[in-house]
């Protein structure tokens, strides 16, 4: 499976491709536009998630409700585009137009933390315009829309996910605060905070009015889970075959992820190792399961068969209110970076961002090991693998999962 995505934060539509999946997978515009209301969700975020709407568009790939083998193209059209079709325009268009709109004034102020100052280094531009339309978070709509074509694969085969806010900021969920399972999600999408403890909700809520009324931003980790995985995803053969490095390298993608934990990941570096690993024992009823999930379903780059459990770590939005210092291009002289309309916090919506990177990662790697050109083939390798695993060694399938 492959996948790209292309289009600007102000243009007509960001679209995107995921190419190399089954039939019969079903999908509709309307699960599309829903899921891409998720990511619209969380407390904080700017005044353009309420007046911009996405318009999804499925072009290609799906036919009555179910994929068809061939490349799924969706287009999310921008219901801004009016306002900015002079200024992002394809075609050439008259100069004295485009420089009389206060919209189009250079950006020429880049700000700290953004792709802006080095993306025009790179490709030679002397504003920030066409390096920040292109390195907006805007594009993770295309990621969400993708990932829910994967996300319902994945549910055909009796896997699902679950995502939630863990920390904004400082305030973070007790640790021993009780785990979303793939029934709580309407609960957590009615959270402000997409947060599965209403104290700690309450009290992000709180830190995110504080920080706003200061003039900042946040930042914080959002988890993904995945239930009913079989056991096998990945290899421990090479490095860019480990599901562990996969994950890592599909959530450091999304714009602001800065720190990715797999399982109790860094927490587990400071434990000894008698107490950091999860042992292998038989239930009451004699079926092997693990005395723990500490290593977040995953051992030696292989899914065990147990719930994954990932995290990514946001860094605080970088288009921060009370401006941070930079050079005006134009001038050489110091200033204020740019510093319209922002968010003040995105991490609930990272959320949506980070189920849907790893519901592409996992449809791969499930597509890797049991191939199939139809849902209904892909099931039958995988429940072949799973009931040919000799009972000796079966591990899977006993936190829940259904097949
Ligand atoms: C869902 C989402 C929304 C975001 N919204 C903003 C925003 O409103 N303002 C901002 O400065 N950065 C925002 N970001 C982060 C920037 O896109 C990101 O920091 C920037 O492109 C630089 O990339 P880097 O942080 O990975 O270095 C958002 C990120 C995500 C995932
Ligand atoms: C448009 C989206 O997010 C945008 C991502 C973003 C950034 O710098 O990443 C900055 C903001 O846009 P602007 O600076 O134009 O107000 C967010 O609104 C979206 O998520 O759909």
């Amino acid at each position: 499976m492959r996948w790209l995505t292309a289009g600007e934060s102000h243009g007509p539509a960001v679209v995107g491709i995921l190419e190399g999946v089954p039939a019969g997978i079903e999908v509709t515009t309307a699960q599309i536009q829903a899921a891409l209301a998720r990511r619209r969700l969380g407390y904080g975020r700017g005044a353009r998630m309420s007046f911009e709407k996405d318009a999804v568009r499925l072009l290609g790939g799906v036919r009555h409700g179910l994929s068809q083998g061939g490349p799924v193209a969706i287009e999310v059209g921008n219901t801004e585009w009016p306002k900015w079709e002079q200024i992002m325009a394809a075609d050439p268009v008259d100069p004295d137009v485009v420089a009389g709109l206060a919209r189009n004034a250079p950006l020429t102020r880049p700000r700290p933390g953004h792709a802006d100052f080095t993306g025009m280094q790179k490709y030679g531009f002397d504003e920030a315009r066409p390096v920040l339309e292109r390195a907006s978070a805007r594009e993770t709509a295309t990621r969400v829309a993708l990932g829910t074509v994967a996300a319902n694969f994945l549910h055909q085969l009796g896997i699902d996910l679950v995502s939630h806010t863990v920390a904004i900021g400082p305030v973070a969920a007790p640790a021993e605060a009780p785990v979303p399972v793939p029934g709580d999600v309407d609960a957590l999408d009615a959270d402000p905070m997409r947060c599965f403890d209403p104290a700690t909700s309450t009290a992000m809520v709180a830190e995110v009015d504080a920080a706003h009324k200061e003039g900042e931003t946040l930042g914080g980790v959002v988890e993904v889970l995945a239930y009913g995985l079989p056991p096998g995803l990945g290899s421990y053969v090479h490095w860019d075959r480990r599901l562990d490095s996969r994950l890592a390298g599909a959530l450091m993608g999304i714009q602001a992820i800065k720190g990715v934990e797999v399982g109790d990941g860094f927490t587990t570096a400071t434990r000894r190792g008698s107490a950091a690993h999860d042992e292998i024992v038989r239930d009451e009823h004699g079926v092997i399961v693990r005395s723990t999930n500490r290593a977040g379903g995953i051992e030696g780059g292989m899914s065990i068969g147990d719930t994954l459990r990932v995290r990514a770590a946001m860094k605080p939005i970088a288009t921060v209110p009370r401006a941070l210092r930079t050079i005006d291009v134009a001038t050489g002289e110091e200033a204020k970076a740019h510093h319209q309309r922002s968010d003040v916090c995105a991490v609930p919506a990272a959320g949506v961002v980070a189920e849907a990177m790893v519901a592409l990662v996992l449809a791969d790697a499930v597509l890797e090991k049991f191939g199939g050109d139809s849902v209904a083939e892909t099931r039958r390798n995988l429940t072949a693998f799973v009931d040919a695993v000799p009972a000796a060694l079966d591990s899977f399938g006993h936190d829940g999962a259904t097949r």
